[in-house]
């Protein structure tokens, strides 16, 4: 078991209720079936999230930096801590006192500069890794996108993935680790990933809720040869609505390690996020225009799970 820096005092993590088994069938979309489309939109409306297979990732490459990553991990505390310059945190969440059962590595995916400088804590096959990772579930990411802009006849048809894929896409990778423990601990708090989509992909280990649209939570059972992916606070936006950025928390499951690998898909800073014209024949937006560079700011400026789009929810007339 990997010993946090500091004592976890249990009394800063009260045990936690998780949904007692409570588990509802979770969208699966199959990419390989040509109504993948409808599939995703129904389960963006319905649960903001969905279960992809035959998703096209090599898994070679998820199993190798998966290794790579429990590698680092497994590390003493000290040297993992000199990883902290390059994106290495532990228990702490943001700036606004968050903590959580978990230790992370967390960086822009421009991972170049940051490379070049953390060879010796985070060697050079690690970084090589990360980087045929990552090229992989963007592209997973963008078609899946351009489904949705398919299924909801946006035009031009890569009006939403053409955000991620532009060089100045504003993304971020996340691996998280939460050591086994012999009680439910509170690994990640309930919130909702700011961006257009994220992309998980774990281990065996379950651990990850999400909300109903009825505020109930339900378990999502793992499956390490699969991608969950949530849509996110600007894609809400985007759809004025329509989908619905699902809310999620990490709960330990009792005597078994979790490694999560997530990315972060986030459009250029100077990138407008509001609805798309296509969807709004008549309609109202609900939404005040921002910047994602604005939106950004905004939201990690706030504690994990504060609902940061009412900072841009126009009020009702
Ligand atoms: C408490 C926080 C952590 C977070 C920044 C924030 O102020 C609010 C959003 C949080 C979140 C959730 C999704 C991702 O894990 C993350 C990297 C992000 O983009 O927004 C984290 C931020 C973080 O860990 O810094
Ligand atoms: O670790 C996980 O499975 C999910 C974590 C998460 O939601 C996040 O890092 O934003
Ligand atoms: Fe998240």
């Amino acid at each position: 078991m990997v010993v946090l820096s500091q004592p976890v005092e249990h009394v800063n993590f009260p045990a936690i209720k998780s949904c007692n088994g409570n588990s509802t069938h979770i969208p699966v979309v199959d990419l390989s079936n040509p109504d993948a489309k409808t599939q995703i939109v129904n389960a963006c409306q319905e649960f903001g999230f969905f279960k992809v297979i035959n998703h096209g990732v090599p898994m070679e490459i998820v199993t190798k930096l998966e290794a790579q990553a429990l590698s680092f991990f497994k590390q003493p505390q000290n040297h993992k801590n000199k990883a902290a310059p390059f994106g290495y945190g532990n228990k702490n969440i943001g700036r606004k006192g968050d903590t959580g059962w978990v230790e992370y590595l967390l960086f822009g995916t421009d991972t170049q500069l940051i490379s070049q400088n953390s060879l010796t804590i985070l060697p050079n096959d690690f970084w090589a890794m990360v980087n045929k990772y990552l090229s992989a579930v963007k592209n997973l990411a963008c078609e899946i996108l351009k489904l949705m802009a398919e299924e909801l006849n946006l035009q031009p048809k890569n009006v939403l993935s053409r955000l991620l894929s532009d060089k100045k896409s504003d993304s971020f990778f996340r691996i998280n680790h939460y050591p086994a423990s012999d009680r439910n601990e509170l690994g990640f708090g309930e919130h909702t990933d700011p961006q257009i989509i994220s992309v998980i992909r774990s281990n065996n280990a379950s651990g990850l809720e999400i909300a109903l649209k009825d505020g109930t939570w339900t378990q999502v059972p793992a499956d390490p040869s699969s991608f969950f992916i949530t849509v996110d606070d600007c894609l809400q936006v985007m759809t004025n609505g329509r989908f619905r950025s699902v809310k999620h928390r990490v709960i330990t499951e009792s005597l078994k390690e979790r490694l999560s690998m997530i990315y972060f898909g986030g459009p250029p800073l100077s990138e407008k996020i509001a609805p798309s014209t296509s969807l709004m024949q008549g309609e109202e937006s609900l939404y005040k225009e921002f910047t994602w560079g604005e939106y950004k700011k905004a939201a990690f400026n706030t504690k994990l799970a504060f609902n940061r789009i009412s900072f841009f929810e126009k009020s009702p007339s």
